[in-house]
Formats: structure tokens, C-alpha cells, sequence
């Protein structure tokens, strides 16, 4: 099976949900236009890194973004990786990635596990307790979020529950570029899958963000990749066959040793 990505990279008003909702869902009207199968967006793109501002201006349960991320995806019939966006409950602040099926049905919603100390993401907001296992069309699939990639027995753990292909929505800074582009393919190789990492661009008060959204496959080759400055949308093709045949060449996830680790 092919599907198509579109990869939305842009840049975020620093908490300004309405200005970035009304950007994004341009974004994702241009995107449709080019009949991809799946839309993405980056990490906290209604807000950004606003921390101190959250529980003002993140979302009560996810209610809004719900309702237009379901909406757009019924309107232009493709599926949509919501990015992340901070949910407010009455369990402390969360930050949720929500993804939606051509009709506009939520098929998935995870909460970043790992939250990134050097950000103080851990002050303002609360870490989720469950994986981000979806299907996306027929093909499994899952969502984790930026940080979450340094964990790889975190990826593991969402592979082995089936996931094919792994979405990384994030706000990642351009200091650590290397280690974005790098720990991505990594991922990629080692669980013989494909990755779509959508990073935003831009500053905030405190950092430039990366760019460098990116595709790559399953073999560790990168099938596109955008700049480190300007907003764009990313298109790749992804070919599930090539998960089964790289699988079947290096076959790893039999010759695993589990005993042992
Ligand atoms: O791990 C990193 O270097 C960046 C992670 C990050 O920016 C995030 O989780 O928002």
C-alpha cells in the first residue's frame, strides 16, 4: 500500500491559538489541494512554548481542536495527525497529539510521555501514561512527540505493538539539529520503519526552532527533506511493501534475544 504524507512545517505565534489555528488550517486547505492521504502538523502548534500561559490558553479537553481538526478532515476526506496541543483537565495540563480518519473520527490521542526537563516542560505540564498506537488507514501506526525520541525502548515499545510507521510531531531548536536528523534515522533504521518528524521553524523568547521535517524509510535513506527556516509543506510517498522487505531482508525483530535484555 502507498501513502501519500503532507507535512505541514511552520511557524507558531507565540501563544496565539487563534492567529496559529487560522495559519494551520490554511496550511491544511493548501496541503488537500495536492490529495494527500495524510496531513501532519508539529508539536504545541496552537500555542507554542508558552508554558507559563497554558492553563489561560491551552485547550479545556481538547474540545476545540477536535472539533476543527475533525472537521477539516471530513471536508477535504484525508487523515489527519493533529500535531500536539496542550489539553487542559482537571488532571493538570497535557501535551496531546490527536489524530483524525477521512470521515473526521478520532483513531488516535497520546499524551508526551517524556517531558524535556531543559525546557522545564515538567513545571507546567503533566506526562501521559499510555502509548500512541493508531491505524491510519489499513496500515498500523503511531505518534510520539519530540523528545520522546531520545526513549528508544519507547519507540520499541510502540513497534512491537505493530506500528509501521511513527509520526513525530515537535518543536525542536537548531542547537541540537544533529541530534534531531540523527536520532530520526536512527529510529528508523533500527526499527525498520518509516518516520515523519514535523518540526516548526521560527524563534520563540527562547529558542530557534530546527525545521528539518522529514521523511525517511524504513532502509534509513531520507525520502525528503525540508530547510532549516522557511515554512513549507512537505509531500512523500510512503511504501509499506518496502517495511515488509526490509524486514525480510535483516529479519530483526526475529533474531531479537528479549531473554536477555
Ligand atoms: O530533546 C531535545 O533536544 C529537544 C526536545 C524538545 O524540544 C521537546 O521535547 O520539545
Amino acid at each position: 500500500m502507498k501513502l501519500t504524507v503532507a507535512a505541514i512545517q511552520m511557524d507558531i505565534e507565540l501563544g496565539n491559538p487563534k492567529e496559529n489555528i487560522k495559519r494551520a488550517s490554511k496550511r491544511i486547505e493548501q496541503a488537500a489541494e495536492n490529495k494527500p492521504d495524510v496531513i501532519v502538523l508539529p508539536e504545541l502548534w496552537t500555542t507554542g512554548y508558552d508554558l507559563e500561559r497554558l492553563d489561560v490558553i491551552g485547550d479545556a479537553n481538547g474540545e476545540e481542536i477536535k472539533r476543527i481538526m475533525s472537521s477539516l478532515a471530513r471536508q477535504y476526506k484525508v487523515n489527519i495527525v493533529a500535531g500536539s496541543v496542550a489539553k487542559k483537565t482537571d488532571k493538570g495540563i497535557f501535551n496531546t497529539l490527536y489524530a483524525f480518519n477521512r470521515k473526521g473520527e478520532m483513531t488516535g490521542e497520546y499524551s508526551k510521555l517524556h517531558l524535556i526537563r531543559l525546557m522545564q516542560e515538567e513545571k507546567f505540564i503533566s506526562p501521559g501514561s499510555s502509548k500512541g498506537n493508531f491505524m491510519l488507514e489499513n496500515v498500523p501506526a503511531a505518534g510520539v512527540i519530540c523528545y520522546d525520541i531520545r526513549f528508544p525502548e519507547w519507540i520499541r515499545a510502540h513497534i512491537l505493538d505493530g506500528a509501521s510507521i511513527l509520526f513525530v510531531p515537535a518543536e525542536w531548536p537548531s542547537q541540537r539539529l544533529t541530534h534531531w536528523r540523527n536520532l530520526l534515522i536512527t529510529r528508523a533504521i533500527e526499527n525498520q520503519c518509516y518516520v515523519v518528524g514535523c518540526n516548526r521553524v521560527g524563534s520563540d523568547k527562547n529558542n530557534t526552532f530546527a525545521g528539518h521535517t522529514m521523511v525517511i524509510d524504513p532502509w534509513g535513506e531520507i525520502v525528503a527533506e525540508a530547510g532549516g527556516e522557511e515554512e513549507t509543506i512537505l509531500y512523500a510517498e510512503i511504501s509499506t511493501d518496502l517495511v515488509e522487505e526490509v524486514r525480510t531482508r535483516i529479519p530483526v525483530f526475529e533474531d531479537r534475544r528479549p531473554e536477555f535484555y
